[in-house]
């Protein structure tokens, strides 16, 4: 492991990462991967999660074309120096922010949209010069095998690597020293990542989970709300970090709620829900059998039926559920949809604020006035109004979470962000001396009330100040080099 480390970063030090050209080459061949691989990799995800390849095409490939489609429009305006404003005391100077490539990059992905979730920060850390090791979860062993197989065939073989491998290999991986590591997965986990990172003072982005809150309010079309949260909580089987967690909504609503969630699931996935394509299945046994362990004791109002031979879980719905049951205290990430009734929307805003901040957060109103609150007075990493899981897929928005539901964000410019150092660079003359006397020892009231008019004036309008300044600065530098100070 060291050695293969030591590898990728002695590619990284040859410095062919770096040039705009060389970063545009790679992603438009990850492109080409994609597209003429399309094939094998969208038969990857449908093998991990019993998924139908249009989902998963709609699911994980899109949203990679047009990530990589974004950086590459987009790049060469991002890795320019950016000049910055200057006072008057670096008036003559060049003062600019480079972005720079962080180093060796490690990204560990999760099981849930294997590809998506590697694939996406790859291109961020590609587009920011690194490099990367990449490791996929052990969990969806077809998409690791198809990445470990592909990217080889299509980018730079020592600057980016796949490594896989289970809690072993990267509990091994993490005791490397990396620039950055990108983690997408559970909290627990991302505290051991943390840990680990700390021991090099590692930088971390963690894409983690939580228990996502919806909230519906009387005020609104329950046949559309109804739609959306059908549609963004039973994707993907449930299994889907921003997926809807639970609703808290009026008691009086439940009803109504389940019976047209109802007819939606009957809608979306047939009578035979067994048989439709578009419904996945649990990843493995051990998630089935905790999606199970959360039904126990609750008032089932949809679905509930099990397979365990297939993993099958139906959509279920659970009515007056008690915060304090096991189903209400860790993340659900399965088909299931708890609804705890509220008073009222402050009750709402407080039971939400009683726990750790969530990945996502959903409201349902017609009054603007009432989302835009909800908005003000709680915390998540995103929020949609009045639909679910849609802020994922606008890449102008930093995608994170907050607080326990993670640190940092990527997605278009932000993952270029996120694998970039943003490096002041201040470019001085070996001229012009003279000024700078102004801070040299020894000192004296008179230099600091210099420093102090230089540095803490400020004028109203800021073509006519910098004259002015200049003009003062000139005279404090005749003034100091003939010796008055
Ligand atoms: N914020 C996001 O973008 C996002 C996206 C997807 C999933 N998630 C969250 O991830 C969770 C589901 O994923 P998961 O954690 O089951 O995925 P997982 O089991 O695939 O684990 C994630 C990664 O962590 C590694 N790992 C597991 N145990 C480890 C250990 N002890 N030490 C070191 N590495 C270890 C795995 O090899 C894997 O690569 C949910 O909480 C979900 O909300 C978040
Ligand atoms: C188009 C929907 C994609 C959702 C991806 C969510 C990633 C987290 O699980």
């Amino acid at each position: 492991m060291e050695r293969e480390v030591q590898r990728v970063r002695q590619a990284f030090l040859s410095g062919r990462s770096r040039p705009l050209r060389f970063r545009l080459q790679q992603l438009e061949a990850l492109r080409r991967m994609v597209q003429e691989r399309e094939k094998d990799i969208l038969a990857a995800i449908a093998a991990d999660l019993c998924k139908s390849e249009l989902n998963a095409y709609s699911q994980e490939v899109i949203t990679v074309l047009g990530e990589i489609d974004f950086m590459l429009e987009n790049l060469p305006e991002w890795v320019t120096a950016k000049p910055v404003k200057k006072n008057l005391l670096t008036m003559m100077d060049e003062a600019y922010i480079q972005p720079q490539p962080l180093g060796v990059v490690l990204i560990i992905g999760a099981w849930n949209y294997p590809f998506v979730l590697i694939i996406q920060p790859l291109i961020g850390a590609i587009a920011a010069g690194n490099a990367v090791i990449i490791k996929p979860s052990e969990l969806s062993e077809n998409t690791a095998k198809i990445v470990a197989k592909l990217l080889p065939q299509y980018l730079d073989q020592d600057l980016y690597v796949v490594i896989n491998g289970g809690v072993e290999e990267t509990t091994e991986l993490l005791k490397q020293r990396f620039d950055h590591i990108f983690y997408t997965g559970n909290t627990a986990v991302g505290k051991i990542v943390m840990e680990a990172a700390a021991k090099h003072l590692t930088p971390v982005t963690l894409e983690l989970g939580g228990k996502s809150p919806c909230y519906i309010d009387k005020d609104c079309d329950l046949d559309i709300v109804c739609r959306r949260i059908t549609w963004g909580k039973y994707m993907n089987c449930g299994q889907t970090c921003i997926a809807p967690d639970y609703i808290l909504c009026e008691a009086s609503l439940q009803s109504q709620i389940v019976w047209k969630i109802k007819e939606t699931v009957k809608e979306f996935y047939g009578e035979n829900i067994k048989e439709s394509p578009d419904y996945e299945r649990i990843i493995n046994l051990r998630h089935f059998k905790r999606i199970l362990s959360l039904l126990e004791g609750q008032k089932i109002a949809l679905g509930g039926e099990t397979d365990e031979a297939t993993r099958y879980i139906a959509p279920t719905v659970l009515t007056d559920v008690d915060p304090k049951t096991k189903v209400m205290q860790e993340e659900i990430f399965g088909p299931v949809l708890p609804i705890v009734p509220v008073k009222n929307v402050d009750e709402a805003i407080d039971f939400i604020n009683e726990r750790e901040k969530p990945l996502a957060l959903y409201v349902f109103s017609h009054n603007h006035k009432l989302i835009k609150r909800m908005i003000d007075e709680t915390s998540s990493g995103g929020v949609t109004g009045n639909d679910v899981i849609m802020h994922f897929t606008l890449n102008s928005f930093p995608f994170g979470g907050v607080g326990s539901s993670g640190m940092g964000a990527y997605h278009g410019k932000h993952s270029f962000d996120t694998f970039s150092h943003q490096r002041p660079c201040l470019l001085k003359s070996l001229k012009r001396e003279g000024a700078n006397k102004l801070r040299y020892p020894p000192n004296s009231q008179s230099k600091v009330d210099w420093g102090k008019f230089f540095l803490l004036k400020r004028f109203n309008k800021e073509k006519l100040g910098l004259l002015l300044f200049t003009f003062l600065g000139i005279v404090a530098a005749v003034l100091v080099k003939a010796g008055y100070y």
